[in-house]
């Protein structure tokens, strides 16, 4: 699903004590049923963009779903719109999975009258974590809470779905399943997905288009294998990197080794 109203962002300035993390950044428009992730070295201030889109962090600039101000909106129409996965997943306590969901759901009134136990489960079987659900949050495994805390994100089925590192706990199976679940809701459901990853590869596996960020700006975005170059990964990380498609048309990057001049 390409078509619909797309989210673009512009002039975007996020203040953070007497630091301006981000400073002018515009985001390219990012389409229903496309995932667009953020990379970027640690400190880019990807967490930062993602929670500003989730009206997380103080924001100056607009963002715009369609015609729509998203940063205008009452709280309330922004968290309808909007599924936010945060970086640091909580243990949640005494709660089961399906506690915590159905928890994530009622937060947000949305005017759906079905049972929000049933839209629960719904939402836990498409991640294919039905069985998790009588289990307690804190005793979950990082990876698991993390597929928790994805349905808790995703159970309203919101048209704006922002993830902050949904796979680092993960196992690579799991962080396969995880982003192959996450690029199929999206198709299938005319989401638009912002997701902030550390794995170059996973990146180029999955998103349709990526932002590589540097310093609280875009250094470049648009389709991978246009931001995912050599000289880019050189100038964002200090590696020095080929990037290379494999038999089965996929791009890996290799990295061979650190830049002498970087830092
Ligand atoms: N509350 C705060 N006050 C001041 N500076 C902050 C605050 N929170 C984050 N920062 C700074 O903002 C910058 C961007 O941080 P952010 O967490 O957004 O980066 P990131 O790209 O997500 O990094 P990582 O990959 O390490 O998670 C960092 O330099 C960080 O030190």
């Amino acid at each position: 699903m390409s078509g619909g109203e797309a989210l673009r962002a512009e002039g975007l300035r996020v203040r953070l004590g007497r630091r301006m993390v981000i400073d002018g950044l515009d985001l390219p428009e990012m389409r229903p049923g496309e995932v667009t992730a953020l990379i970027g070295p640690n400190g880019a201030g990807k967490s930062t963009l993602i929670r500003a889109l989730a009206r997380l962090a103080p924001c100056e600039g607009r963002v715009f779903l369609g015609d729509l101000d998203l940063l205008q909106q009452s709280a309330a129409a922004h968290a309808r719109l909007t599924g936010y996965m945060p970086q640091a997943v909580q243990s949640g306590a005494a709660l089961t999975v399906l506690e915590a969901v159905v928890t994530a759901l009622r937060a947000v009134p949305d005017g759906d009258r079905s049972d929000p136990v049933m839209r629960a489960h719904a939402a836990l079987e498409r991640l294919g974590i039905a069985g998790l659900a009588q289990s307690r949050l804190d005793r979950l495994s990082g990876g698991q809470r993390q597929m928790a805390s994805l349905a808790q994100a995703m159970v309203r089925g919101p048209r704006i779905l922002l993830l902050d590192e949904p796979t680092s706990a993960l196992d690579p199976g799991r962080q396969f399943e995880v982003m192959q679940a996450v690029q199929a809701l999206v198709r299938e459901s005319g989401i638009i997905a912002v997701v902030v990853l550390h794995d170059l590869e996973l990146s180029l596996r999955w998103a349709d288009r990526i932002v590589l960020m540097q310093a609280g700006a875009a250094l470049a975005s648009g389709a991978p294998e246009d931001v995912v170059t050599p000289e880019a990964l050189g100038q964002a990380y200090g590696i020095d990197a080929r990037i290379e498609r494999c038999s089965r048309g996929l791009l890996h990057v290799h990295a061979d080794g650190v830049l002498a001049r970087h830092g």
